[in-house]
């Protein structure tokens, strides 16, 4: 078949019959996996692969015939009327929903040596983001059946994409952690292969620089989730399991919780069957950008427009400036945050056609104008955004918007990039990661009444950021606005310098006036009224940089450390009332 293909170039340093034959059988292994991961085989990957080499070669717009406009979505505003509506339909369609997490990813602009679910999203409690999103799916999931009392209690799915640079790391933080709480048999990893590297426009495998009996292989993108997701079987145990819901959400992203129950019950109440979370975009901020397209024969659909891709297209189109904020001081297309929520079975319908597969593009980087030769190998990508391009125009494709601060804070770039983002533009780093948490933490008890005082800036490796008091709480403490708004009463005030962790579910704070450090922790079954004048010396944060390899690397890229002086700290772990008094 390779040699049908045009790939005999991959033998032609064979040694004779005898020699080295170990390695050539495993050549053939590996030949065998590519070809078997990718839906169709490697015959169609290598037909794929020629094409979208000839289109990039020859400039071809992959736009081509299509006008983007702006398209209308949702807006939800944090708290208001309709919020607390579709957060309360969505906790109850919870129970109905499986939540793919896709983290095969490197996370090369990073750079952090571990993976990044592993990475703490606040350094109070060192909280990483996988235990996060886990407790996160446990409450809901808990929420969800207690809306709809007499139901029968389900378990939630939840699946992990990973890749061979993520696998092993993530069984292992899984297994050390008892899966934060969760029962193993709840928690599903599907491995992504790589794909072949091309050499050239022939699209002539490449072999690995290390070893000329192996194929060179490279990512394929998070596309693959969902032949993974067909070919695994999952979708029709969830579709018999009465699923309704595919939730799709990336590596690291503190707040996504806090828009979850609100978006899915968008998607229940509108009956989409894609909606896509989506926030305000700064021109030129590294987030995909939702377009309407609009084809010259008519036919028209709602899609992200890879932030790479955008500026290019607009320029094509009549938009002379490109990429640039409008008279709001935003980009006019809402930004993608690449959180999905798919109907089951439109889904499934429609993963029988594709088994999965997502249109691929290729982004080579060539040597020179001529385009005939690479800087170094290329292969085909996929997105699992670009999932509605396959979609009938009958497929009722939507989208919700919300605040950045409360739905968007990923940690995708290292502390020197991040610093030279254009001022204005988010950092996206693990500095301003984790202040968007206490931003939107702040931002939430105001809204259910609290005084909280106002942020005061600073800088940490380079990046200005606000820094707000710095309060966390567990996700079975406040996972909706209403949760939140009944367990705060009374007049409570916080100060700047102040640091608060809620880590038990029946912690009422009433009357409570803060300025210092506060951890109360308790178990479910303690009821605990929290109140009173707390004061201390409070916990410092104490600046770090990141080039000082003295410290821990998932601290230092943050630019700062907590420096504990003195704080109240109250454990409650006996069933019963009980009163915190300072
Ligand atoms: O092969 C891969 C690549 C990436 N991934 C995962 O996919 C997620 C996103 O990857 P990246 O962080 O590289 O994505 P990018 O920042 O380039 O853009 C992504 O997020 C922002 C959105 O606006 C973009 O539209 C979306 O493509 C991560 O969770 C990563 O682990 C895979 O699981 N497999
Ligand atoms: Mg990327």
């Amino acid at each position: 078949m390779l040699v049908e293909k045009g790939q005999s170039h991959l033998f032609e340093h064979w040694p004779e019959p005898g020699v080295d034959d170990d390695e050539k059988k495993a050549f053939f292994d590996q030949v065998t996996r590519l070809n078997s991961s990718y839906p169709g085989g490697l015959g169609s990957y290598i037909k794929t692969a020629r094409e979208l080499l000839a289109d990039s070669r020859a400039g071809k717009n992959p736009f081509d015939g299509f006008t983007p406009s702006v398209p209308t979505g949702e807006n939800l505003s944090y708290g208001d009327e309709n919020f607390i509506k579709f957060e309360e339909a969505g906790v109850k369609e919870a129970q109905n929903a499986a939540f793919v997490l896709v983290a095969g990813g490197l996370g090369e602009r990073l750079g952090y040596n571990g993976i990044k679910v592993a990475l703490p999203f606040e350094t109070i409690t060192g909280t990483c983001f996988l235990q996060c999103y886990i407790e996160s799916v446990l409450a809901l999931q808990e929420a969800s059946y207690r809306m709809t009392q007499g139901g029968q209690k389900k378990e939630v799915p939840f699946v992990i994409m990973t890749s061979d640079d993520t696998h092993s790391r993530t069984v292992e933080l899984l297994e050390s952690n008892s899966y934060f709480g969760m029962k193993p048999t709840q928690v599903k990893l599907l491995k992504q292969e790589k794909v072949a590297c091309l050499e050239d426009n022939d699209a002539r495998l490449a072999l690995d620089p290390q070893n000329k009996f192996r194929v060179q292989t490279k990512p394929h993108g998070h596309g693959d989730v969902h032949s993974l997701l067909y070919s695994s079987g999952l979708l029709y145990e969830w579709h018999d399991a009465g699923l309704r819901w595919v939730l799709f959400f990336q590596d690291t992203n503190g707040l996504l919780f806090k828009a979850i129950p609100a978006s899915i019950g968008v998607s229940a109440t509108k009956g989409y069957h894609v909606n896509s979370l989506a926030v305000p975009r700064k021109a030129k901020e590294a987030i995909g950008g939702i377009t309407k397209l609009t084809h010259i024969d008519g036919r028209s659909m709602v899609i992200n427009v890879e932030y790479n891709q955008l500026d290019p297209l607009l320029r094509a189109t009549g938009f002379p400036g490109g990429d640039v904020n409008c008279e709001t001081g935003y980009s006019p297309f809402p930004g993608n945050i690449n959180q999905l929520i798919l109907e089951l079975d439109s889904y499934i319908e429609e993963l029988k056609k594709t088994g999965g597969a997502i249109k691929e593009f290729v982004n080579p980087k060539y040597k020179d104008a001529s385009k005939t030769s690479f800087k170094s190998s290329t292969r085909l990508e996929c997105m699992m955004q670009d999932y509605p391009k396959t979609l009938p125009p009958s497929a009722r494709v939507g989208f919700t918007v919300m605040d950045t601060w409360l739905a968007y804070a990923p940690v995708k770039n290292n502390p020197e990039d991040a610093a030279k983002v254009p001022k204005g533009n988010p950092y996206h780093s693990a500095t301003s990661g984790e202040m968007a948490i206490y931003r939107a933490n702040s931002l939430i008890l105001r809204k259910v009444g609290v005084q909280v005082d106002n942020p005061v800036n600073e800088v940490f490796n380079g990046q200005e950021v606000e820094v707000w008091p710095r309060i966390v709480w567990k996700p079975t403490w406040g996972l909706t606005y209403a949760d939140i708004r009944s367990k705060v009463s009374g007049s409570c005030s916080i100060t700047q310098r102040s640091t608060m962790a809620i880590k038990g579910r029946n912690i009422f704070v009433k009357d409570l006036s803060l300025d210092g450090a506060l951890v109360i922790d308790s178990i479910d079954e303690a009821e605990v009224k929290a109140g009173g004048s707390v004061q201390n010396k409070g916990w410092l944060m104490e600046k770090v940089d990141y080039k000082d390899t003295s410290v821990p690397e998932a601290i230092r890229i943050r630019g700062f450390r907590f420096k504990k002086i003195e704080q109240l700290e109250k454990q409650f772990s006996e069933p019963g009332k009980f009163e915190l008094k300072a």
